[in-house]
């Protein structure tokens, strides 16, 4: 049986300013990104603590999704594509030569935008990471599915119909699918791109429902372009403007005092 790890988050709004070390998840450094001759990102600083779902907010273009996908090194696969700085995931640098990328991939699961499961059953999707894995075991295989299908609020109602094919579940069910398909190979950190927005208003309050559960056993951050759905999942808000970390604090402070203009502006509608 494979275990699900412990509840990892501490209770309460923790300090961004001096997050410890055993409650920090990741840490970025003098991050900046270029596509070709463009820079799209500036000197990203920022502590994401363990436990805690974290927002990126931000108007269209401003880099929150490059920022996102420079935490699994997704980037890569752009032309042209250069980083510098660091991303520390135990005190190790992602962007090391040495560093396993697709391991790197398996500690830091990646959702996006359109659920994307495999043309496989319900089954094949969950295990799909643990097959590449070589887990034979079919026993192992089992547990591992429900115990995914489980945490990914999906379970009850795919239970009777594990090899069926994934194409026959609706949006919402096949993203919550693609969710328990990450998780089902026990990342540290889910990257979560906009996990919503093709989805419907009742799907998206199950997904909301289930990020809030599933911090408890991952670290979590999210991009999205609606406030409302960072106000209500995100226990710490980034905002991003032009490539620049404008403002990062705990969410109900962001929101109802922010300290920079820019984000008052944004998160008062005045633009984006
Ligand atoms: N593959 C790419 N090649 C070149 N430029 C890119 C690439 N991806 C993004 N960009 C540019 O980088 C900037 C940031 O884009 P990004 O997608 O990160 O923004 P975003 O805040 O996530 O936007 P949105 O909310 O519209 O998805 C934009 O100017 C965009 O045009």
């Amino acid at each position: 049986m494979i275990s699900i790890n412990a509840n990892i988050g501490l209770p309460g709004p923790v300090d961004l300013s001096s997050l410890p070390d055993d409650q920090t998840a990741l840490v970025i450094r003098n991050l900046n990104l270029y596509y070709g001759n463009t820079q799209a990102l500036f000197d990203i600083n920022m502590r994401i603590p363990k436990g805690k779902v974290t927002a990126f907010i931000g108007p269209s273009g401003c880099g929150k999704s490059t920022l996102l996908r420079c935490i699994n090194r997704m980037n890569d696969l752009v032309d042209g594509c250069k980083v510098d700085g660091e991303i520390l995931l135990h005190g190790t640098n992602v962007y090391d030569e040495k560093i396993d990328v697709p391991a790197l991939r398996r500690q830091v699961g990646m959702v996006f935008q359109r659920p994307n499961p495999f043309p496989k059953s319900i089954y094949e999707n969950v295990i799909y990471g643990l097959r590449l894995q070589g887990v034979k075991n079919v026993r192992t295989l089992d547990d591992a599915v429900e115990r995914s299908l489980r945490a990914a609020a999906l379970w009850d109602e795919v239970k009777d119909r594990l090899h069926d094919n994934a194409f026959g579940l609706s949006g919402g069910q096949q993203q919550r699918l693609v969710i328990a398909r990450a998780i089902a190979i026990e990342p540290e950190v889910l990257l979560l791109d906009e996990p919503t927005s093709a989805l419907d208003p009742i799907s998206t309050l199950t997904i909301e429902e289930l990020i809030n559960d599933l911090k408890r056993r991952y670290t979590v951050v999210i991009v999205t372009h609606n406030m409302q759905q960072a106000a209500r999942v995100s226990d710490q808000t980034a905002f991003i403007n032009l490539g620049k970390l404008v403002e990062y604090a705990d969410t109900d402070t962001l929101f109802t005092t922010p300290k920079n203009k820019q984000t008052e502006d944004y998160i008062t509608g005045r633009y984006g």
